[in-house]
């Protein structure tokens, strides 16, 4: 099978500074795959350059697609997905709002929401899948604004389903949760379909270890090295560099 997602020389470059430097990444159909690296390794830049929200140089396939010279939303419509950002949730409405106003989004029937949401009970059945594999059914009737924070970044994640993606990148996706509901998020992620691949950029190495089944490790733009857990918590290079150190996020 092919993988779900395979960069070759993949480069980002702001100015004269290469952000992420020859990349080559290949993630399994079906993995939960980590990056790892220090702060400024270049891993939200990475992930910027896979989905088509930062230009890049070097090459990037979905399931064997390559995607290197499509927008961000051609590549959504070729399977591969993003968490939106918390901002990009509409606060004042509920979530299984948020959730169908996505999927019109991707059929492009925004114009007329207002008139057709309430009436599309196929939107509705569709919309409520998404945030039962999110698990957030006991939420579906409630505003944004009122949830905490940990049950919101599980709304961008029902958000994404709407793309019905077959690639979903995670950028910090327990990022400002506080640190007793993190391991709650990845338990509920790591329990998304099975078919689905999963990229995740995580500081918090517990989680990483926990729920990672390969890891590559990131470090001043460049691949360091790429593993099992087993793998990269023996790997020496990895712990000078990385796991050494005392970062802000508490790796240890
Ligand atoms: N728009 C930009 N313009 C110039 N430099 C940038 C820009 N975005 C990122 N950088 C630089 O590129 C490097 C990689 O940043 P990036 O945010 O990708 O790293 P990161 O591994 O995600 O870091 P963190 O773990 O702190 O989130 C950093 O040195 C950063 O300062």
């Amino acid at each position: 099978m092919k993988p779900a997602i395979e960069t070759s020389g993949l480069t980002v470059s702001f100015g004269h500074f290469t952000a992420v430097d020859n990349v080559s990444l290949s993630v399994a159909s079906g993995a939960r795959h980590a990056l790892i690296g220090p702060n400024g390794a270049g891993k939200t830049s990475l992930v910027h350059a896979l989905t088509g929200g930062l230009p890049a140089s070097g090459t990037v396939a979905i399931a064997g697609q390559d995607v290197s010279r499509m927008p961000q939303n051609t590549r959504v419509r070729c399977g591969l997905a993003r968490t939106f950002q918390i901002n990009r949730l509409f606060a004042g409405l509920t979530v299984l709002e948020n959730v169908s106003l996505a999927i019109f989004e991707r059929d492009r029937k925004t114009s007329n929401f207002w008139g057709v949401a309430a009436a599309d009970r196929q939107v509705a059945e569709e919309a409520r899948d998404h945030i039962a594999f999110a698990h957030l059914e006991d939420y579906a009737d409630h505003r944004v604004h009122s949830l905490p924070y940990g049950v919101q970044r599980l709304v961008e994640i029902a958000i994404a389903l709407a793309t019905r993606p077959r690639v979903l990148v995670l950028d910090e996706p327990a990022a400002g949760v506080p640190a007793a509901q993190s391991e709650a998020i990845f338990e509920r992620i790591n329990a998304l379909p099975r078919d689905l691949t999963l990229l995740f950029v995580e500081h918090d190495m517990n989680l990483v270890f926990r729920f990672a089944e390969r890891i590559t490790v990131l470090v001043g733009g460049k691949v360091l090295t790429e593993g099992t857990p087993a793998e990269i918590s023996g790997d020496e290079r990895v712990r000078e560099v990385y796991l050494g150190r005392r970062g802000h996020h508490g790796a240890a």
